[in-house]
């Protein structure tokens, strides 16, 4: 199972992750988060975990491509996640500068508006490139993640039997008391968490992380 703790905001806490077994770590560059950081602060924690085999993910939320260029002309990343209202042009685009970044666009979803993914989808097979993965959240009319609100798992679960999507990584609300639970009702490719292994907004728990890990590793 991919593992995916989003929102580090030091090379401590990154180091921490890292060494507790994570896939990829998220760095966020999307200024209203409480999770938000710096090119600088980003490049330190790449530097803190360059001997760790864990991935680094870009977070951006409608930012334009030329500054997702320029913060990966600074920073090495693995993956790039695109959390906000991105189009399937934008993403050709993307990929056409950034070639040899894998795309992970999230999407926010209610119980009933799936059948939008799939919309979006034929598009991106129109414009020429599918997300690699899709990253699936909670819906909130508020704010476009890190909400710590649950998605519909069971509606989830009934369309990835039926369609051909790229590989799932499932997020909203998980936590360590939850998560088994989530891995069983949706068999994701992989799981993704911020608030839900927090001591308080952006502060990781290392206790909470360990945890979260290791249900998902038995899961
Ligand atoms: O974490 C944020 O503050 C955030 C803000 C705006 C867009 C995306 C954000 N996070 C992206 C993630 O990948 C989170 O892990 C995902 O939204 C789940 O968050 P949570 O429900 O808190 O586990």
């Amino acid at each position: 199972m991919w593992t995916k703790i989003c929102g580090i905001r030091d090379a401590e806490t990154a180091r921490m992750v890292a060494d507790l077994g994570a896939s990829a770590l998220g760095l966020n560059f999307y200024a209203p988060s409480p999770r938000c950081i710096s090119v600088e602060t980003a490049g330190e924690i790449a530097e803190a975990v360059s001997k760790n085999d864990v991935a680094l993910v870009g977070l951006f939320v409608n930012h334009s491509l030329e500054d997702i260029e320029t913060i990966c002309q600074d920073i090495s990343l693995d993956l790039l996640q695109l959390h906000g209202d991105e189009s399937p042009e934008f993403l050709a685009k993307l990929a056409e500068r950034l070639p040899n970044l894998p795309l992970i666009r999230a999407f926010r979803v209610r119980e009933a508006n799936l059948e939008s993914i799939a919309a979006y989808l034929s598009d991106c097979d129109r414009c020429g490139k599918r997300p690699d993965y899709l990253l699936i959240d909670a819906y909130s009319p508020d704010a476009f993640g890190g909400t710590g609100k649950v998605a519909p798992w069971a509606v989830i679960q009934e369309y990835y039997q039926f369609t051909e999507w790229p590989p799932l990584i499932l997020a909203g609300g998980l936590t360590p008391e939850n998560v088994a639970e989530a891995i069983a009702a949706v068999q994701p490719f992989g799981v993704d968490t911020a608030s839900g292994v927090e001591s308080a907004p952006g502060i990781k728990s290392e206790e909470l992380v360990a945890s979260f890990l290791k249900r998902t590793k038995k899961a």
